[in-house]
């Protein structure tokens, strides 16, 4: 009953095939792709992949990128899901203005957060959740797992894009995080960093102060490993949260059930 996850955000697509739709259950191959390098999927990371019988996933990048990852999935005869973020599922209760325009990517990873720290911790715990992408999201979720609202701020790439797009002397090459820059690269790195800790460090008081504990801080992304070392308090970095989260929901809506039945049925 293997399953195939895969999230695609504006910068990349990662894909991870496991051995069935469940919390736990062993990665079979994994791969990441930018998005300019998606159409060639079928013959690179997924030919010779035994075929999934079952796929769920998270997109934000649009519907021309949707119709094109389709596409490489044509070589199997699985049928492509999209998790739409709804008003409650898996124990995450929707706060957004209009729940099904949250992004798909914030609402899976806040489902694997909430999963990730009652395993981790043995009860719930309001959540501070960092997703540090192509944007960044700064999520924060209650003890009762109310989403109460998020962040979203540019990620690295894009404020060096703005700020490099929007004057004359900061074209200049990445440099390094520290307190008091003495260079432009340096200040162009740290202030970006910085802009982002801070942002999270603001949300994290809200939290605490609506909450009256400490939230627990999650970080995942592609570029959480570089921001780890700046924040303002610890975070716990899980690189895997959304793809935790896409597990959580496929054992929820019964995934391998449905094809085990199936299975079964063919058998007899
Ligand atoms: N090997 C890498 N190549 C490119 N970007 C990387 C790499 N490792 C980390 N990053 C950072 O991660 C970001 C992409 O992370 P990812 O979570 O895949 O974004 P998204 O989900 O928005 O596509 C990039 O904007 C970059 O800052
Ligand atoms: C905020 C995002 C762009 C983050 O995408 P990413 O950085 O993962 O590519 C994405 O979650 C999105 O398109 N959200 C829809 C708007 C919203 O969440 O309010
Ligand atoms: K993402």
């Amino acid at each position: 009953m293997s399953f195939l996850a895969i999230d695609v955000g504006n910068t990349r697509l990662k894909w991870t095939l496991y051995e069935r739709p469940a919390p736990g259950a062993q990665a079979l191959a994994r791969g990441v792709e930018f998005l300019e390098q998606i159409d060639r999927l079928a013959d690179t990371g997924w030919a010779g992949l035994p075929e999934p019988q079952s796929m769920l996933g998270c997109i934000v990048a649009g519907q021309a990128i949707r119709h094109r990852v389709h596409e490489q999935m044509e070589i199997w005869s699985v049928e492509p899901h999209w998790v739409v973020a709804s008003s409650a599922e898996a124990g995450l209760i929707n706060g957004y203005d209009y729940p099904a325009r949250l992004g798909a990517d914030r609402w899976v990873a806040m489902i694997g957060a909430r999963h990730h720290v009652l395993a981790r911790e043995g009860r719930a715990r309001p959540i501070l959740l960092v997703m540090v992408g192509t944007a960044v999201t700064v999520e924060a979720i209650d003890a009762e797992g109310r989403f109460l609202g998020g962040l979203i701020l540019p990620g690295h790439g894009i404020m060096l894009r703005a700020l490099e797009s929007g004057t004359a002397g900061l074209h200049v090459p990445t440099g390094e995080v520290c307190e008091f820059p003495t260079n432009t690269s340096d200040g162009l790195t740290s202030g970006g960093t910085y802009a982002i800790a801070g942002a999270c460090e603001r949300m994290a008081q809200h939290l605490r102060a609506r909450c009256g504990e400490e939230p627990a801080c999650v970080m995942t992304g592609g570029a959480g490993w570089k921001m780890l070392p700046s924040m303002a308090r610890p975070y716990e970095l899980v690189e895997s949260l959304i793809f935790d989260g896409l597990l959580v929901i496929a054992q929820a809506r019964g995934l391998g059930a449905a094809n085990g039945a199936a299975a079964r049925l063919l058998h007899f």
